[in-house]
């Protein structure tokens, strides 16, 4: 089993993916600055944990000479698509200038290959829906264009220097470590199903549903929430990919099933027994009605096989991670 060096591994995402690595026997380095995420979020104590910033160039030349990765998951990253319109220069130096100083010192290291976490907002406004590889991409701000450059460079980093990568979209990323050890972990929390949970819980003040004109059957918008734990599966699916000498790529993760805003709130409803507190307000701005991924090519290229697909599933594992979580604050 080769050794990986997993970027962002004490986020939400991150974390279950080092655990199912873990869990599946592999070497592992863990990289991390803590500025979003939390050391507790590593599930076994013995892992190494290596505190640092990926756009450290010489923190970087140091782990890459003293070990010998077979693979790099890079989830390091700024994600507020909100923030991201008010503070466009945090997001392109921490995701893309930095995320080209990891780039370089893979290359000059002769590390590979990558993963790397993308998203939906690559997209923009939808012209058509499920959204496959081949739509067109025009980001709607920063953050998704951070992301978008990234896919370029990654493309032009294979064609000259022959790095090979996966960038994977995710679509809503949602649920929790089956097992509820681990789960989402934001500050400020921005997502739908932990908001939530925790109005449920009384921790936060009511939901506010962001819009309900929308052109959609029920009028609030429609997500395709993936499971977390589905997520990470894809990036080990990706990684055995590109080791058996595939070429670079990069798929559209989700369920293909979307839900709405409503049926999310029923499905809290249904799975914690309680009403969800919350009220109507205006659409938030930049949210197209309607994100559903068409995940068919990782299915056929990466035999891919969510497991979670089921949303009152989702919202179980994140319910069982947030009471615990509550018990913790
Ligand atoms: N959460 C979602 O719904 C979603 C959807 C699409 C894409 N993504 C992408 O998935 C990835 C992970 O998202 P998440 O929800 O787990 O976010 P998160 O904020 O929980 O995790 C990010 C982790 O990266 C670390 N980090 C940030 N900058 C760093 C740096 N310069 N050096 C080292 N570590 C650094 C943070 O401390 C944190 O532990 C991101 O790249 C995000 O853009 C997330
Ligand atoms: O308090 C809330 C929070 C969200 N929503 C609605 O719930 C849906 C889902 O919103 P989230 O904030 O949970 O997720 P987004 O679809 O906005 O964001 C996701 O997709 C983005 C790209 O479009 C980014 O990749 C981001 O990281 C990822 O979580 C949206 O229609 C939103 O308007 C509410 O009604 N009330």
């Amino acid at each position: 089993m080769g050794k990986i060096l997993v970027v962002g591994a004490c986020g939400y995402i991150g974390s279950i993916m080092a655990a199912q690595l873990f869990k599946a026997g592999y070497d592992l380095v863990l990289l991390d600055d803590l500025s979003t995420g939390f050391e507790s979020s590593i599930v076994d104590v013995n892992l190494k944990l290596v505190i640092g910033d990926v756009g450290d160039r010489a923190l970087l030349d140091l782990l890459f000479s003293t070990e010998k990765f077979h693979g790099v998951l890079h989830f390091a990253s700024l994600i507020q698509v909100g923030e991201s319109v008010l503070k466009p220069a945090q997001y392109y130096r921490s995701n893309v200038a930095k995320t080209l100083t990891l780039l370089e010192a893979m290359v000059e290291h002769d590390v590979g290959p990558l993963i790397f976490s993308s998203t939906a907002a690559v997209f923009g406004e939808p012209e058509y829906s499920p959204i496959d590889e081949a739509h067109r991409q025009a980001p709607i701000n920063p953050y998704g264009a951070s992301k978008f450059m990234i896919e370029r460079m990654l493309e032009d980093f294979d064609r000259a220097y022959g790095l090979k990568s996966v960038a994977l979209r995710y679509f809503n990323a949602a649920g929790a470590d089956p097992e509820g050890r681990i789960g989402e972990r934001h500050d400020p929390e921005t997502h739908l199903i932990p908001l939530a949970l925790h109005a449920v819980l009384g921790v936060r003040p009511p939901l506010k549903v962001f819009g309900r004109d929308y052109p959609t059957p029920d009028g609030t918008c429609v997500r395709d929430y993936i499971h977390v734990t589905d997520l990470a599966e894809a990036h080990l699916r990706a990684l055995e990919y590109l080791w058996a000498g595939n070429p670079s790529a990069r798929f559209n993760l989700g369920n293909g099933n979307g839900f709405s805003v409503q049926e999310v709130l029923d499905a809290v409803e249904r799975v914690t027994g309680r009403p969800v507190p919350s009220e109507d307000a205006p659409r938030r701005a930049g949210d197209p009605a309607n994100l559903v991924a068409d995940s068919r090519a990782a299915k056929s290229v990466l035999g891919w096989n969510p497991q979670y697909a089921d949303i009152d599933t989702i919202v179980a594992h994140a319910w069982a991670w947030e009471q615990k979580r509550v018990k913790l604050l």
